[in-house]
């Protein structure tokens, strides 16, 4: 069993602002007082015994820790420091500044191919990276992708939460059911046993929004969405699609695949011509 620092957390750090908050617990701006360094600490409710229902499973903590410190790359989010109190466990983790991803698109609405192509290489380096230790993230969406900072032309690219994160081992078959509607692949929704090609449909959904602002699959309700995934209802809308490169759109229609083997691997998209012309 992992062993977290038992320390309270407070006499390191001084807790500061709610940057976000979800099912797991909260993300708070950490200061670090021996160095006055910002952090991010990602506050985890962990259940007090196995009948509670509210928190944190801590096997799942013990996961997320271990796939966080087996992970370090220019493109994913780092770990520093981990706490435990009697009902909660906190990781200190790398402050990104620079939002989700998901709000940059929502200011511009779409990007040009040249920007979208930039973030989708450091995208793909992260998740290559992770996909050859045998780690899916499961969880890939805008939301999960951060950048380092709002002002510099191309910013760089962190993947963050790992909540869902799973690492596998030689021969094991995983299936689960979470994830964001919108952008989980056909073989969640069928349960059917789940690898790093879930996160590549993720992508796939990702690139599509990247360029249009449209979400492919997206449905009035969760239902919806899930049966147009089913039913690979997708199309390139003239209005949105216009003046997208067909290189564009093939590298979207090599990721959206129902059978997760004829899907392109992390690796095979960063020599795919859209991403690296020749
Ligand atoms: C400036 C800022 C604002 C919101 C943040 C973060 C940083 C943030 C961070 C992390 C996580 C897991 C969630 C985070 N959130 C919550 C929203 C993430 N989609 C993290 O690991 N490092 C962050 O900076």
């Amino acid at each position: 069993m992992a062993v977290f620092k038992p320390e309270n957390v407070e006499d390191f750090y001084e807790i500061g602002e709610v940057l976000g908050s979800g099912h797991f617990g909260q993300v708070r701006q950490v200061r670090e007082r021996a160095s006055g360094t910002i952090w991010a600490g990602k506050f985890l409710k962990i259940r007090k015994n196995a009948c509670s229902r509210l928190g944190l499973e801590r096997s799942s903590v013990e996961r997320e820790v271990e796939i966080l410190q087996a992970v370090q790359h220019p493109n994913i989010v780092t770990l520093k420091d981990v706490f435990e109190s009697r009902s909660e466990v906190v990781l200190i983790l790398e402050l990104v500044n620079g939002g989700e991803l998901f709000d940059f698109i929502a200011e511009k609405e779409s990007l040009l191919e040249s920007e979208a192509i930039e973030f989708l290489k450091q995208i793909l380096e992260g998740l290559g990276f992770m996909h050859s230790k045998n780690i899916a993230h499961f969880d890939l969406k805008p939301e999960n992708i951060m950048l380092s900072d709002k002002v510099s032309p191309n910013p760089n690219i962190k993947l963050i939460d790992f909540g869902l994160a799973h690492l596998f081992l030689p021969g094991e078959e995983y299936r689960s059911t979470s994830g964001t509607p919108q952008y989980i692949a056909p073989e969640v929704i069928n349960n059917e046993p789940l690898g790093p090609a879930t996160d590549m449909w993720s992508i796939g959904v990702i690139t599509y929004i990247l360029l249009s602002g449209l979400s492919p699959f997206q449905g009035d309700n969760d239902e919806e969405t899930l049966r147009n995934i089913l039913a690979m209802t997708y199309d390139f809308d003239a209005q949105h699609f216009s003046m997208t490169s067909s290189m564009a759109k093939d590298f979207i229609q090599k990721l959206l695949v129902k059978n997760p083997s004829e899907r392109m691997t992390a690796e095979e998209t960063l020599l795919h011509p859209w991403i690296k012309p020749l």
